[in-house]
């Protein structure tokens, strides 16, 4: 299994560390454009490997995209990330030409890969990615539900009181601080609902905390957070490595699910071999599908100002 990470940055290098510490993948080769970083993070990571006990074998290569070819899945994280004040959106601008360019020589040298989208605003370059390579819907996937559903599962077990392992929950929805719609009616706690233990109000906090949740870690640390979002994509990279068929929330190009149509934006979806294995359409509460329409609507806007 190969796997290519572009941006060798804070993301691709933790996404890069997270999928060699989980010893699944033969090879990761991680490509930036800056000369010498991904083949000084490979080799830095390489010289963890003894310690951390992997046998993965990353090398880094400087926009030599040959070194990339035949790929089973590759990773898009190159772009520039936000600072504090910014919205994920304003990013377009530069991250929308660095994603077109990046995801069209990546199908250039493997054909079948499977492509998953980090650069934000990431639903929108995950419809430009459909736009640009004309993939099937099934080989591009967004992530961003897979992040914000595990700070959710923070926030809730925060406000229960409970150990993380305790809580389970899913944020569906476009990736941005308006649009995600954590779903708190359907959050348990080791399968009780939540709303057994904690008040409306407070979970309407969570729920709260849980949009903001970027733009927290942005405003603390000066530039976006790497840690959570590396390892959100090794979890998507492995599902669909190891064939797992497991549910996470990604932004997917939707052709009528959920009432949606001709965009990416974030809905529970079945993960394995072939990248998007179904859509699950699960049933949502009037308050939750009119919330999903407005997310949309703000997604489609974004959208709208792509050039193609
Ligand atoms: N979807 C999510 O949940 C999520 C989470 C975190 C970050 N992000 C996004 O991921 C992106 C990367 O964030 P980061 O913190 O790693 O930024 P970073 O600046 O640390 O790394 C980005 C890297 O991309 C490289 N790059 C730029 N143009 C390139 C090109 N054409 N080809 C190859 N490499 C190129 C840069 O040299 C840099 O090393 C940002 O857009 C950020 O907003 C998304
Ligand atoms: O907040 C950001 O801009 C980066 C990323 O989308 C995140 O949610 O951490």
């Amino acid at each position: 299994m190969k796997i290519t990470v572009v941006g060798a940055g804070a993301v691709g290098a933790s996404c890069a560390e997270y999928i060699a510490i989980k010893d699944f993948a033969s090879e990761v080769v991680l490509l930036d454009i800056k000369e010498g970083f991904a083949e000084g993070k490979a080799m830095d990571l390489m010289q963890t490997a003894s310690l951390n006990g992997f046998d993965t074998k990353i090398t880094g290569t400087t926009g030599d995209y040959s070194k990339t070819a035949n790929s089973d899945i590759a990773v898009i994280t190159s772009g520039i990330p936000r600072k504090p004040g910014m919205t994920r959106e304003e990013l377009i601008g530069i991250n929308a030409g660095i994603v077109k360019s990046v995801a069209g020589e990546l199908i250039k040298h493997s054909p079948d890969v499977i492509l998953i989208v980090v650069s934000n605003p990431m639903d929108t370059m995950t419809y430009l990615a459909h736009k640009v390579t004309g993939l099937p819907k099934h080989r591009i996937i967004g992530m961003g539900g897979a992040l914000d559903s595990a700070r959710f599962k923070y926030r809730l077990a925060e406000a229960l009181g409970a150990p993380i392992s305790d809580v389970d929950g899913m944020v569906i929805g476009g990736h941005s601080d308006k649009g995600m719609v954590p779903l708190t009616r359907l959050a348990t706690r080791n399968s009780v609902p939540v709303s057994e233990f904690i008040s409306e109000e407070r979970l309407n906090q969570v729920m709260e905390d849980t949009k903001v949740g970027g733009a927290t870690l942005t405003k603390l640390l000066g530039t976006s957070a790497w840690y959570a979002p590396g390892a959100a994509v090794s979890g998507l990279v492995q599902a669909i490595a190891c064939d797992q068929k497991k549910i996470f929330p990604c932004s997917t190009l939707l052709d009528g699910e959920y009432g949606l149509k001709d965009l990416c934006i974030g809905v529970p979806v079945v993960l394995g071999k072939n990248g998007i294995e179904k859509v699950v359409d699960i049933q949502l509460s009037d308050a939750e599908k009119s919330k999903l329409a407005e997310s949309a609507e703000g997604v489609k806007k974004t959208n709208g100002l792509l050039d193609v």
